[in-house]
């Protein structure tokens, strides 16, 4: 570390010599500030790092930094030096006027950037990702937050060695089998327990990244982390839709989807891909990225603006319903005991996170209104003691540059007027990062001010669903913080007090590193071409949704339909309690009738010898009696099906209208009334069948005397002719 040149500049490692100025970006474990290096009147900027929140030993961040220093590439940002003041460490690098692409995108383009800009940004970031590889690095954060752009186009990937020397241990092979990245950008081989990754986690990512760019959010940004891992896992990749993306070319859904394949062998390399159609032509950044940022205000105004609006947003949050608290607040809970990967508590967490219908859109950066979603996981011990990130609880910018993000700019300026309360001034001096000669950046509001800004976001808010920010976590204490602080002083304003408050909002934002467990938990999804288009899920039809909804969500309205399963599927005779049991009585009934003459009896009368004269009346008279069964037999299955079509025509209205449960009440006893006619119906048809089978037996009775008594007449007859012959 401490004093290194970069392209014939030298940097001192003396703080003294660096004057930090406004603060232009902030991550999960830094601060990013605008600086003068004094000695050459030149600016720089200076990534601030607590130590404290580092999991590395010094070494390892004296061994990352150097590395970071031995890059050497145009689109990526290297680190002229770095050095230790305090308990931070300093990292100097190239000031990158324009910030991040996620900035830009907070501030000005909430729903992405055009084709033209995107193709520029990714070209030369695939650029950085292909030099990155080929040294034998992999970055394992690529996403639109750490893309910087200059103010004449050019393009940069950054929080590169740095964020890799804090997050890993400092043994390579090993780092490759933790969990680091993003949870939304994070390749689904990251998240494979024990399965290790190589440089193809980063094309997914940059697949990730270029969904992003495109709708001004990451996909599956609004679920939170645990949920994210396992769609990841299960759900077939997101894609640019067919469709739905009409805007955008084919070659750029082709190089997307090519991206986006969960097998990582079938991806290609940064240098296949750098030579896809997609980059072919591309206009060169100066032409298509420089325009975004022609009018907008200075990056520290953007910076601050957006901070602003973080704070009026927490304001709105600290008042979720109690519903959303606990919830919120028992996800949190749940999603710090759950770094030990368990796929199977990862499910029964995920099922208990609302779908999409009850989850309030929300973005990539808007991680204040969600309750964890698209963060990026810092670590065991970082989420333990609630670690914060600010910039990711960035609601989505509802206003533009020319409407509501004026307001929020001017308030902010007026912010810089007012006086500060005294606060913890004595513990955060000796860690103060800007101590050696930070300009001080008047900021002051009066409450009004900030409650006006309130107001009006929260009038935006109002039509959106509630954020789930976990209350409790709100409110910790700086020592449990632990967290970077900006230098406060007596003057500090209400604004810069909120604005710090967001940072200790809980978004989990930082590196995922969970701990590696060599587990048999083979998820992986069916790799399946990235067709469709699931990005945030918003549609419920979309099948992967349906396919987590039935995996997952078991919910009363499920068990509710369930009661109400279609009558005419249950066997009658099995359902007893139910109202409509008394119809079974019909099916009882049919069993449990008396048996009809068989065809033994017609035998038995084949076998007899009786002159028909005497015998047609009463056969006569029996079919008669049989017509007359008939009918009745006929008339009685005409009633049981139609009371089987009331029957089914009945359920089927049961369920279609099972959620109103007046309408239920109204079909129900209708049906009940029906049915007590139909059974009135039945008992009286069941009487008088049983008066006809009565007559029946009699006239089978009389009918067998007649035979009895024919048989004896003709025998008689008989017995009388042989004694004539005799
Ligand atoms: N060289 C730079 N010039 C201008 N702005 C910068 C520079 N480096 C970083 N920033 C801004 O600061 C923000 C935070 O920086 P960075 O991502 O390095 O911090 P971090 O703590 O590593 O964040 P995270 O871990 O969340 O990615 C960036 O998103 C960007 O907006």
């Amino acid at each position: 570390m401490g004093r290194m040149g970069a392209n014939q500049r030298t940097f001192s490692a003396n703080p003294n010599d660096y004057k930090l100025l406004e603060e232009v970006g902030y991550g999960a474990s830094a601060v990013v500030y605008r600086a003068i290096y004094l000695p050459s009147n030149e600016v720089v900027a200076v990534k601030c790092l607590d130590l404290d929140r580092c999991n590395s030993n010094l070494d390892d961040i004296r061994r990352e930094a150097q590395t970071m220093s031995l890059i050497d590439h145009p689109n990526v940002i290297k680190a002229f030096c770095s050095f230790v003041v305090a308990r931070n460490l300093w990292v100097v690098m190239p000031f990158m006027a324009e910030g991040s692409c996620l900035h830009l995108m907070k501030i000005a383009y909430p729903d992405g950037f055009e084709e033209a800009a995107i193709g520029s940004i990714l070209k030369e970031t695939l650029k950085a990702l292909e030099y990155l590889h080929r040294q034998g690095h992999i970055h394992r954060d690529v996403k639109a937050g750490n893309i910087l752009l200059d103010s004449n186009g050019v393009v940069k990937l950054a929080d590169f060695g740095v964020s890799a020397c804090i997050f890993d241990t400092g043994d390579r092979q090993r780092s490759r089998n933790t969990f680091v990245g993003t949870p939304c950008w994070m390749a689904p081989e990251v998240l494979q327990p024990g399965s290790g990754y190589n440089s193809k986690a980063d094309i997914w990512s940059f697949g990730i990244t270029a969904l992003e760019l495109a709708h001004g959010h990451a996909p599956f940004s609004k679920y939170p982390p645990m949920k994210v891992l396992l769609m990841t896992i299960q759900n077939a990749p997101p894609g640019l839709d067919y469709d739905r993306d009409k805007k955008f070319s084919k070659s750029f859904k082709e190089m997307v989807a090519m991206c986006l394949v969960k097998d990582q062998t079938k991806r290609p390399t940064a240098e296949k891909l750098l030579k896809h159609s997609f980059f072919k032509h591309v206009k060169p950044p100066e032409l298509s990225v420089k325009k975004l940022f022609a009018d907008l205000p200075p990056l520290w105004n953007r910076v601050k603006a957006i901070q602003l609006k973080d704070a009026a947003q927490l304001a709105l949050k600290r008042m979720p319903s109690a519903e959303q608290e606990a919830l919120s607040q028992s996800e949190y809970q749940r999603g710090v005991s759950a770094w030990n990967f368990d796929i199977e508590d990862l499910k029964a967490q995920a099922s208990l996170v609302r779908d999409d219908d009850d989850m309030p859109e929300t973005r990539e950066d808007d991680e204040s209104s969600k309750p964890f979603g698209g963060h990026k996981i810092v670590n065991k011990s970082w989420i333990g003691s609630k670690e914060m990130n600010s910039d990711s609880i960035v609601q989505k910018v509802e206003y533009t540059s020319q409407t509501g993000g004026n307001e929020l700019l001017q308030s902010d300026s007026l912010v810089r007027k007012g006086k500060l309360p005294e606060n913890g001034l004595q513990d955060q001096e000796k860690d103060d990062p800007r101590k050696n000669g930070l300009s001080e950046v008047s900021a002051s509001t009066t409450e009004k001010e900030i409650m006006q800004v309130r107001a009006k976001t929260m009038k935006v808010r109002q039509t959106q669903s509630g954020p789930l920010v976990p209350g409790a976590v709100l409110n910790l204490s700086s020592s449990e913080r632990g967290h970077p602080e900006r230098i406060e002083n007596e003057s500090q304003p209400a604004n810069e007090k909120a604005i710090r408050e967001i940072r200790k909002v809980p978004s989990l934002s930082g590196p995922l590193l969970l701990p590696n467990r060599a587990s048999a938990n083979s998820l992986s999804a069916p790799i399946k071409p990235s067709g469709g288009f699931r990005d945030c899920l918003d549609d419920k039809s979309k099948a992967n949704l349906v396919q987590i909804r039935g995996r997952f969500s078991v919910t009363s309205e499920n068990l509710d339909l369930a009661k109400d399963i279609p009558l005419s599927t249950v066997p009658r005779r099995s359902s007893q309690g139910s109202p409509l049991r008394k119809s079974a009585s019909v099916g009882d009934w049919i069993c449990e009738s008396k048996p009809m003459p068989t065809n033994q009896s017609t035998n038995e009368f084949r076998n007899i010898n009786i002159p028909a004269s005497v015998l047609v009346p009463h056969l006569q008279n029996l079919f008669q009696q049989n017509s007359v069964q008939q009918d009745l037999i006929l008339n009685l299955l005409n009633s049981l099906q139609v009371v089987e079509g009331i029957d089914a025509a009945q359920n089927g209205k049961l369920l279609v209208s099972s959620p109103n449960a007046e309408n239920n009440g109204t079909v129900e006893v209708a049906g009940f009334e029906r049915e007590r006619l139909l059974l009135v119906k039945i008992s009286e048809l069941q009487a008088r069948m049983s008066n006809v089978i009565e007559e029946l037996n009699t006239e089978r009775l009389k009918y067998a005397q007649l035979q009895q008594h024919l048989k004896s007449v003709s025998g008689q007859e008989n017995g009388d002719a042989m004694e004539l012959d005799a």
